[in-house]
């Protein structure tokens, strides 16, 4: 992890009809590094990466990627500066094979019918393959995504997400609706990234926020409450007065 910041988010205030879903909230991100934002449901982290795609307007604040603002870019030219989103649910495209979907996304191609007439280079194959070993889906490569399990599509999707190259990765709740087994694969998957993508997680589980062994920051209503490790955040009074006291 180096200290340079990849993302810095600046005051931003988010009103929805005068309720301030973040509120005068900054946090930096460095390149490579790994965090994971905790709160109550309703703290704002959704936003927070709505915000931060392009989905949702700050009415007041900044944020920049790499020193560029991208506080009013459109989406698409958001993820072309290198963030990727993972939403809570699956979003892979069901018809189409599991290799075929982490083709689109290695090749950042979302028009799937272009990718397909143009064919697969040799060095997406070869990203394919080594993703498809890392997700262990190589046995169900050629099935439709459609058929696999909800957790098996959550990998899917996360593969895809690695597998476009992003310089920083959005996942939020990766681990929704999986068991113990497969939230610790999928911590597993995450932590094997190292430095090579900067990751941005919201969870609630906190055996997966332990698990990932990462740095985390707390968020209250819209507002910044915490950062540090994940001891340091179960120590805090102020984090288990709103948040830990109540759901850990
Ligand atoms: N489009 C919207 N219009 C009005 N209020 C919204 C909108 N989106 C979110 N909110 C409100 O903003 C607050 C923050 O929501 P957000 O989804 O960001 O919280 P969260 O921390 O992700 O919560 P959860 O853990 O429950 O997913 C909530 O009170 C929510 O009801």
């Amino acid at each position: 992890m180096t200290n340079r910041p990849l993302l810095s988010v600046d005051g931003v205030t988010v009103d929805f009809d005068g309720f301030k879903a973040l509120n005068s909230f900054s946090f930096i991100l460095n390149s490579g590094e790994t965090r994971v934002v905790i709160g109550p449901n309703g703290a704002g982290k959704s936003t927070l990466c709505d915000t931060i795609i392009g989905r949702v307007r700050p009415a007041e604040g900044h944020i920049y990627f790499e020193d560029v603002e991208i506080t009013k870019m459109a989406e698409q030219d958001i993820v072309r500066q290198g963030i990727c989103r993972k939403f809570q649910a699956p979003g892979v495209l069901p018809e189409l094979t599991v290799s075929q979907n982490l083709e689109l996304a290695a090749q950042r191609q979302y028009q799937w019918w272009k990718s397909l007439r143009q064919g697969v280079s040799a060095e997406t194959r070869t990203i394919v393959e080594d993703m498809l070993e890392r997700i262990e889906l190589t046995h169900r490569k050629d099935e439709p995504a459609g058929l696999l399990s909800h957790g098996e599509k959550q990998w899917l999707e996360i593969g895809m997400v690695i597998s476009t190259g992003a310089k920083l990765l959005l996942l939020d709740e990766p681990t929704a609706g999986m068991g113990p087994a497969e939230t610790r694969r999928t911590a597993e998957l995450i932590k094997s990234l190292g430095d090579s993508q900067t990751v941005l997680v919201i969870d609630h589980d906190m055996s997966f926020v332990e698990q990932l062994n990462a740095s985390v920051t707390v968020m209250h209503q819209g507002k910044f409450l915490f950062q540090g490790d994940i001891e340091a955040v179960r120590q805090d009074e102020n984090v288990a007065a709103v948040y830990l006291g109540k759901s850990a």
